[in-house]
């Protein structure tokens, strides 16, 4: 657990520091408010406490704590505890306090039992909230995640779509958006089984991976239909560059459990417009381009600028 105590009395604060590292925790410290709101900002990703004295010069420990708080706030950050240490027994005090964003309150000279104590039910916190994070991390990624395939899902490619259109019209750049679709994936299930569907859509995308360049998205719009966007194209490259995502499907079949499956790919292709364009008429027209695709003989790219 790494802490970061707080105090402009240098023997108050070495002491402190004695004590808790004696404890087996790491620290960091800061000698008034505006070093404390500093030494936060610099280790706000694994800090787990903040002890921190209320009466400082300049910055004082309650602006410093609500400083923080704040800063917190904006950032979205998960809530990181602050025991306040002071000297002043005060009903008013505490409450002051605790209201400025305060978890706990030591009153001075501290006592090495109570300390240890505090610090059991801090690091109990601290233990918990880490896998909060983790928790939310895993819920974030499966929220946005197609389960099969491992990219994007229709909801998170919309709003990178959303990102990327609005990129766009900031730099005045080029952004190509395809919808590709496998031919006849009905008769690879019916002919070889779900499984064997199912582990073609994995490779299908595979290999569209291996060609994208790092920027580009690719995401799964639902069932065998998955959607491409290539920020900052080079207009004229963009019926070229499809055509080598078609041709890395058509070039060789897909093999599993030693079957060979032939599988190819059809794809509607446009670019924004930019302006007030919305990405449900960008994506209209890629599935309009795609529908011809498919009417046309499949196995082909269809751009519609
Ligand atoms: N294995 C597997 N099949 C899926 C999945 N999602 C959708 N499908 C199948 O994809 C097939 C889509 O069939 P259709 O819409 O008739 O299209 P198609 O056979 O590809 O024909 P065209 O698109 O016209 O070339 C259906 O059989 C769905 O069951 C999936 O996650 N796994």
């Amino acid at each position: 657990m790494k802490v970061l105590i707080v105090d402009d009395t240098n023997t108050d604060r070495l002491l402190l520091k004695l004590h808790l590292s004696k404890m087996g925790f790491s620290v960091i410290e800061a000698t008034d408010g505006q070093e404390a709101i500093n030494q936060f900002v610099l280790n706000a990703e694994d800090l787990d406490l903040i002890l921190i004295d209320v009466q400082m010069p300049n910055v004082n420990g309650i602006d410093a704590v609500k400083a923080i708080r704040d800063i917190q706030k904006q950032q979205k950050q998960e809530w990181l505890p602050v025991i306040f240490l002071s000297a002043s027994a005060e009903d008013e005090a505490i409450e002051e306090a605790i209201t400025a964003g305060g978890d706990d309150y030591l009153i001075k000279p501290i006592s090495q039992k109570i300390l240890a104590a505090k610090m059991l039910a801090m690091q109990r916190i601290a233990d918990m909230r880490r896998r909060l994070v983790e928790s939310n991390r895993l819920f974030e990624e499966m929220a946005s995640t197609d389960y099969l395939t491992d990219v994007a899902n229709r909801r998170s490619f919309e709003v990178l779509l959303t990102h990327e259109m609005s990129a766009s019209r900031r730099g005045l750049s080029c952004l190509a958006c395809g919808v590709f679709d496998l031919d006849k994936f009905k008769a690879v299930n019916d002919t070889f089984g779900h499984d064997a569907g199912d582990a073609v859509l994995i490779a299908v995308v595979e290999r569209i991976k291996h060609v994208l360049r790092q920027s580009d998205v690719i995401g799964r719009l639902g069932g065998e239909e998955f959607g491409i966007i290539l920020p900052n194209m080079d207009i004229n490259e963009v019926l070229v560059v499809f055509d080598r995502y078609r041709s890395a499907i058509e070039e060789s079949p897909i093999v599993h459990e030693n079957v060979e499956i032939p599988v190819t790919i059809s794809i509607g292709v446009t670019v924004f417009n930019g302006g007030n364009e919305t990405k449900e008429e960008l994506l209209k027209r890629a599935d309009e381009a795609l529908y011809e695709a498919k009417e046309t003989g499949r196995n082909k790219v269809v751009y519609r600028p």
